[in-house]
C-alpha cells in the first residue's frame, strides 16, 4: 500500500467521494461516501442492539455555560468554535454592509451569542444526567456533527465531522467494566471490515505547557485509548474510534450520584465516522462496487 495525502485527496475528489469547498477539513460529502458513513453507522447500531442504549439527539451547539463549566476553554481554546451575531442599530449595519464592500475587517461590529459549537458529541448529555441514577446507571448514545478549529490538508483531519458516541455513567468498576468490553469489541467489529485496527493509550491535544502535563497524566492513569488504522500513513496511523474514561469530572461538576449516594464515574467511546468511512475506502479501493462481498454485506451496500 502506498501512502500519499495528495494522491489519497485526488482519489476522493475524482471519484466523488468527496467534494472540495475552498475550506480546508471542510470538505462535501458525496452520495457514496454517504451511503458506506451509514452503512457504518447502522452496523454499530446492530452490534450494540442488546445493550438498551438510550438514543439522544442534539443541535450541534451547546450553552457557552456549558463549555465554560466543564472548563472546556482551559484544556483546548485552540480548539474552540464560538457563535458570534449582530447585535447593533440601523447605523451600526450600514457599517456592516459598507466595510464587507470594501474588503474590510467588521468583526469587532459583532457580539457573542449564549452558544457555541459544539466540540465533542457527548457534551450535551452529561448535564441531564444530574441527579441520583437508577440502579446500574445509565448508557446513551448519540450521533451529532462537531466542530474543531484545526485546519488542515489532511482528508482526515476535519474542521467539523460526525461523531458517533456512547455514554456510559455508573460506577467506576461498572464503567471501566463497559470500556474494557467495548475496547475489545470495537477492535473485532472494525477488524470484521478487514480493517488493519490496533489500539493504544492515547493522550488529547490539551493546551500550552500545563497541558503537556495533563496529557503525561492521562497517559499514566490510561484514561484514554484509541483504535488507529493506517490512513494516511504506515507509521503513523489515524485514530478511528476513542474511549475516554473521565472519572467523577464530569459528575463532580453536574452532580451525578450513583442510587447508592456515592459520585457517579463516566465514560464514552466515539467513531470517527468520517475517518472510519475514509479507513475503509483506503483499505478496499476508492469503488465500493469492488469491495470484498462480506465488507459490503455488513454495510449494506
Ligand atoms: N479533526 C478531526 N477530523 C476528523 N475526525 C476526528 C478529528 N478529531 C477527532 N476525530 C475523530 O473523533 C474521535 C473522537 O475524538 P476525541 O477522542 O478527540 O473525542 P472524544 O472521545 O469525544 O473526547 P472527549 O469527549 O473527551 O472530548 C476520534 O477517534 C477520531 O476518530
Ligand atoms: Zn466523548
Amino acid at each position: 500500500m502506498v501512502y500519499d495525502i495528495d494522491t489519497f485527496y485526488q482519489g476522493l475528489v475524482e471519484h466523488g467521494l468527496i467534494l472540495p469547498t475552498g475550506i480546508r477539513g471542510g470538505y462535501g460529502r458525496g452520495a457514496v461516501f454517504e451511503k458506506i458513513l451509514r452503512g457504518f453507522n447502522e452496523l454499530v447500531s446492530r452490534t450494540a442492539a442488546d445493550d438498551g442504549a438510550e438514543e439522544l439527539m442534539f443541535p450541534p451547539i451547546v450553552a457557552r455555560q456549558l463549555i465554560e463549566k466543564v472548563g472546556y476553554m482551559n484544556s483546548f481554546p485552540q480548539l474552540a468554535g464560538s457563535v458570534h451575531s449582530f447585535f447593533g442599530n440601523e447605523s451600526q449595519a450600514r457599517e456592516i454592509t459598507a466595510r464587507t464592500q470594501a474588503g474590510e475587517r467588521w468583526e469587532d461590529l459583532l457580539d457573542i451569542t449564549e452558544v457555541m459549537l459544539t466540540p465533542a458529541a457527548c457534551y450535551p448529555v452529561y448535564p441531564i444526567f444530574s441527579g441520583l441514577l437508577p440502579q446500574g446507571g445509565r448508557l446513551v448514545t448519540v450521533l451529532n456533527w462537531v466542530y474543531r478549529h484545526e485546519p488542515s490538508d489532511e482528508p482526515t483531519r476535519l474542521q467539523s465531522f460526525r461523531m458517533r458516541e456512547f455514554i456510559r455513567v455508573a460506577s467506576n468498576e461498572d464503567v471501566v467494566q463497559w470500556r474494557n468490553d467495548w475496547l475489545q469489541r470495537s477492535l473485532d467489529l472494525l477488524r470484521g471490515l478487514g480493517l488493519d485496527a490496533s489500539s493504544d493509550v492515547a493522550s488529547d491535544p490539551f493546551f500550552g505547557r500545563a497541558g503537556k502535563m495533563m496529557a503525561a497524566n492521562q497517559v499514566d492513569q490510561k484514561l484514554k485509548f484509541e483504535i488507529l488504522v493506517p490512513v494516511i500513513s504506515q507509521e503513523k496511523p489515524t485514530a478511528i474510534c476513542s474511549f475516554n474514561w473521565h472519572q467523577d469530572h464530569f459528575s463532580g461538576k453536574f452532580g451525578i450520584r450513583n442510587a447508592d449516594d456515592t459520585l457517579a464515574s463516566t465514560a464514552c467511546l466515539g467513531f470517527g465516522l468520517e475517518r472510519v468511512t475514509l479507513a475503509l475506502i483506503k483499505t478496499h479501493g476508492f469503488d465500493p462496487s469492488q469491495w470484498p462481498e462480506a465488507v459490503r454485506q455488513q454495510l449494506a451496500l
